[in-house]
């Protein structure tokens, strides 16, 4: 390990930090939600400056005021990388906590410039706080970095946390040799390699949860309708898929409910578009504040919804629908120059023991019993195979009593 050359080895960690800095500020740019990717390439480039200067002590008139430059720059570059963590949380991070350790490790290399050994054991045992807090607030943070690229983070906080923990040790062992900077020394060298490869691993893994955080976006975006702000089509499908399945096992009813707007048309003829659309959002967020935590409201088309009760017979259902219907019936869109108020109309299906290939049947069920109270004057719930329902087309016309 002493054949590795540890002022080599520092001027490699310098070009690294660099070339990480330009790589992680490139993806950085111009990103549509800022997620701190951009302060922790920030981070990278006042380590890279913080190496540079500590390399060029022997050249600089001053090396003392160099030393706690130097030393100053490595710990805002530390402190940087938390407040990016931060960012990723969308915490706001005061500015006294990236300034406090970086004065006080000013501080430390100034007053302590004479007494190399001493200062080295404070500073390390500083650096290596500054990664404790880091890793404690990724760990903390945890719900806000579900991903691998937190592991992966984490993995490289403990890394770069060992290399001060390695020296600290050596110091306590008396290898006071360690003190002089760039000192040639095993200790020195195992320390370069693994702050180098902690350094790569940290930022392949705040780059990974930037990725994870993208990914799940457009996964959200592909499954929300972005006008009314409830699942579009898809996504309800796909849980009433998922809901018959699971109520198939537990062998327990689903219920759908199909609710269409009234005279719609008439809203976008007569106040425009944008007010029908702003009358669909509205329509939508009262639906969903009518719902209880474990029904499912979509938008199934233009201007329809479709609701899923779980584990809920004919009478529940029925019930729930009459409680939405008046809901909107109660409800005003503020418009200009006069508010809007619309009624909807709602067909119920239940499937006492519904599996998942009958979903597209329980969907026309629905449909048609929806059909029915448009059919019948509007502004009313009509169950489906209810005396109320008209006959479906082909079908045999509904029992008496
Ligand atoms: N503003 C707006 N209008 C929409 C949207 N999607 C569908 N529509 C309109 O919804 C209207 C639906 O009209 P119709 O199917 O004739 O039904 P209706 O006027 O609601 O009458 P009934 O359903 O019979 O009560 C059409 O004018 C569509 O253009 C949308 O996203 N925004």
């Amino acid at each position: 390990m002493s054949a590795l050359h540890v002022p080599t080895l520092a001027v490699v960690l310098t070009l690294v930090a660099f070339a990480l800095a330009l790589a992680v500020g490139l993806a950085a740019w111009g990103q549509r939600e800022p997620d701190g990717l951009g302060v922790w390439g920030a981070g990278l480039a006042l380590m890279g400056l913080s190496f540079g200067v500590l390399l060029a002590l022997g050249w600089l008139p001053w090396p003392r005021l160099g030393l706690a430059t130097g030393n100053a720059l490595l710990a805002a570059s530390y402190a940087t990388a938390l407040w990016a963590l931060a960012g990723f949380r969308h915490t706001r991070w005061p500015w006294w906590r990236v300034l406090a350790p970086v004065a006080m490790v000013a501080a430390v290399s100034w007053v302590l410039a004479d007494r190399p050994v001493l200062r080295f054991g404070v500073l390390n045992a500083l650096f290596a706080l500054q990664w404790v807090g880091l890793l404690l607030a990724t760990h903390r943070w945890r719900d806000a970095m579900p991903g691998r690229g937190r592991c992966v983070l984490m993995l490289g906080a403990a890394l770069v946390l060992a290399v001060f923990l390695l020296r600290l040790g050596a110091l306590a062992l008396g290898h006071t040799a360690l003190a002089k900077p760039f000192e040639p020394h095993p200790v020195q060298s195992a320390a370069f390699l693994l702050g180098l490869t902690g350094l790569v691993v940290l930022t392949v893994g705040y780059v990974l949860m930037s990725k994870e955080r993208v990914d799940a976006d457009h996964v959200q975006e592909a499954l929300i309708d972005a006008l009314t702000g409830v699942p579009n089509r898809k996504a309800l499908l796909e849980q009433l898929h998922r809901t018959l399945a699971q109520a198939a096992r537990e062998q327990r009813p689903v219920a759908v409910l199909m609710l269409d707007i009234d005279r719609f048309k008439r809203v976008n003829d007569t106040w425009g578009h944008v007010a029908g659309d702003a009358v669909l959002a509205a329509v939508a967020q009262c639906l969903k504040g009518g719902l209880r935590a474990q029904d499912f409201l979509g938008r199934y088309g233009g201007e329809e919804f479709l609701v899923v009760l779980p584990g809920t017979g004919e009478v529940g259902a029925a019930t729930l629908a009459e409680h939405l219907r008046t809901r909107v019936e109660r409800l005003v869109v503020p418009w200009e120059p006069e508010d809007i108020r619309v009624t909807i109309s709602i067909g119920v299906h239940v499937m006492p023991l519904a599996t998942p290939s009958e979903m597209q049947a329980l969907i026309d069920a629905a449909d048609h019993a929806m059909y029915t109270a448009k059919r019948t004057g509007r502004n009313r719930v009509v169950v489906s195979g209810s005396p109320d329902e008209l006959p479906r087309e082909g079908s045999a016309p509904p029992r008496e009593g």
